[in-house]
């Protein structure tokens, strides 16, 4: 079963002359459990299909149904229990004054979440980080801490769907690998499917098993990452794409 179909997606900006579109007719698939990557240069519109489906842009088109719902203008309450989006920036995504502890709290109590205390303990050894980080500060974490414990957000309302956008760019090399596998680890353990935006090849060919590859808004190709491996893309973007990251994919 598809847990993510998107059909005929436009994403526009702007009104009348000064209309400019981020995401042009993008359809594709995700089903239950499988991990999904968007791949392309910079401003060819991966966080905007994010968005969109998490509800973040007001102009769209075409057809979303995911996690079981026909999407509509403004997301469920319901919705954000079962499809959840970490960002990139790890010190931007967590309020300077809450503990780690608030943090979760607040995320389970926004859905009514039973037993909050016994979970936040289980949320943070899931991340891997134990409860001794349970009362800090997010000025006493580092990125990779911090990014656990947006993951653990993400998490706290037990979604179905994570949207990852770009969760490993903003933290050190050596963390990036850490994060990664705890991404890995999680889906496995959580039966969870994922979407992931990344610029780095090596990072999507960790994760998932099939690639959009975007330019100028819309879908060159879909690939699985075996075929990306083997540099069997169709298109010459998509071979140019994979020529110059020839190094992080094998
Ligand atoms: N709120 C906005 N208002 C106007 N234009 C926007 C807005 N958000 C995104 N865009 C434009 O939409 C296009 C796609 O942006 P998007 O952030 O989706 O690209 P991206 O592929 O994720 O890029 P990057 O890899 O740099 O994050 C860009 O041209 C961007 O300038």
């Amino acid at each position: 079963m598809s847990a993510i179909t998107i059909k005929d997606l436009n994403v526009w900006f702007g009104v009348s002359a000064d209309r400019s579109y981020a995401v042009r007719d993008v359809s594709f698939e995700v089903a239950d459990g499988e991990s999904f990557g968007l791949v392309g240069e910079s401003g060819s519109g991966k966080s905007t299909i994010l968005r969109a489906i998490a509800g973040l842009v007001p102009t769209w088109s075409g057809k979303m149904t995911v996690a079981g719902e026909t999407l509509g203008p403004k997301r469920s309450k319901s919705f954000y229990s079962k499809v959840q989006m970490v960002f990139q920036d790890p010190y931007a995504s967590l309020h300077p004054r809450q503990t780690v502890d608030r943090v979760l709290s607040e995320a389970m109590e926004l859905h009514e979440v039973q037993n909050i205390d016994t979970r936040i303990g289980r949320l943070l050894d899931d991340v891997g980080l134990g409860t001794g980080f349970r009362f800090r500060y997010p000025h006493q974490l580092s990125g990779g801490q911090r990014q656990r414990v947006a993951i653990a957000r993400a998490l706290a309302c037990d979604p179905s769907i994570l949207l990852l956008d770009e969760p490993t760019s903003a933290l050190d090399v050596s963390v990036q690998a850490e994060i990664l596998n705890l991404l890995v680890d999680l889906r496995l353990e959580h039966k969870l499917t994922y979407i992931m935006v990344s610029h780095d090849l090596g990072v999507v060919g960790h994760l998932c098993e099939r690639i959009g590859v975007m330019k100028d808004g819309r879908f060159e190709e879909v690939l699985t990452v075996d075929a990306m491996r083997r540099s069997e893309a169709q298109s010459p973007y998509t071979q140019h794409l994979l020529e110059s990251s020839i190094n992080s994919i094998r």
